[in-house]
């Protein structure tokens, strides 16, 4: 095989990793190569690394998914009601009430120590709410603020770990995450969770919050660290989960989000209260 077909191939197999359909893949990649041997300068030469400029055409071609209409509700996947959280007597949540739909991201906004992680731990199931309830579909992926990972386990290991928790055979998980982790722009390597970056093992939070399918995403500031390539992508995958029918609801300190989403929770409590 030629370097420049070589090149092709890689071109292609990055935009399948992308989400890019497989005709649209192949097209592009021909394209492409065609393209290139037509000036006489071989493609990587011309367009760079086939990993980076598939990168730069699923950017240009990606289509905003069509916003929601209102009438069009999707099914309650989240219902919270009158929730409040009290730690040593001190009041942190006060009588939280919020659905998430299908097809609705919901944004959970307030100042620092109001309870944001606290809710959607609550949520999750994962802490108990003083009072009020909680109703949730039983497909949920959890994407902690921080933490979640085992340091000594690498990417794929812990593809394996909540793969077998999700009953998925080890090939199946691995493939499912190493998918997922493209669609972030990431490649996982063997190295072991505590040598990643902030942002990557954000990634890795992400992938694993979202390997089972779930049907609902709670996601706790999920793109710490993030460059601003990586927090671009996240909001398009954010947007496609969305797209796809997916609820979401996503704990944020960045206001100008806003516009971006179906609806917001604001929690009043601070710190100082
Ligand atoms: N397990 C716990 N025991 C006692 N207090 C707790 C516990 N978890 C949280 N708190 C307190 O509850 C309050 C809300 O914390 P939480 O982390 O939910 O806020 P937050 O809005 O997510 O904050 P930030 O914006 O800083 O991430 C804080 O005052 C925190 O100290």
């Amino acid at each position: 095989m030629s370097a420049d077909q070589h090149w092709a191939d890689e071109l292609r197999a990055a935009l399948l990793d992308l989400g890019v359909p497989s005709a649209e893949a192949g097209q592009l990649a021909q394209d492409s190569e065609l393209e290139a041997a037509g000036t006489g300068t071989p493609p990587r030469q011309l367009y760079g690394p086939a990993h980076a400029y598939a990168r730069e055409l699923a950017g240009a071609l990606r289509v905003e998914p069509p916003a929601l209409d209102p009438d069009d509700a999707g099914a309650v996947l989240l219902e919270v009601d009158a929730v409040t959280k009290t730690y040593r007597g001190r009041t942190v949540l006060d009588g939280v009430s919020f659905t998430a739909r299908a097809g609705e991201i919901v944004a959970v906004i307030g100042a620092n120590g109001s309870g944001k992680s606290t809710l959607l731990q609550i949520c999750a199931g994962l802490v108990r709410p003083s009072s009020g309830s909680v109703r949730r579909t039983a497909r949920i992926g959890y994407v902690p603020q921080a933490n979640g990972l085992a340091d000594k386990l690498t990417a794929a290991e812990h593809f394996d770990l909540i793969g077998a928790g999700l009953g998925q055979p080890r090939r199946k998980a691995r493939a499912a995450g190493e998918h997922l982790a493209g669609r972030l722009s990431w490649r996982p390597t063997g190295e072991l969770a505590e040598h990643l970056s902030g942002g990557t093992r954000q990634k890795l939070n992400v992938v694993l919050g979202e390997l089972g399918d779930p049907e609902l995403m709670l996601l706790d500031e999920p793109y710490q660290g993030f460059d601003q390539t990586s927090y671009v992508d996240l909001w398009r995958q954010v947007r496609q989960w969305r797209a796809a029918g997916r609820g979401i609801v996503l704990v944020t300190h960045l206001l100008y989000e806003l516009d971006a989403v179906d609806r917001v929770v604001e929690l009043g409590t601070r710190e100082d209260r």
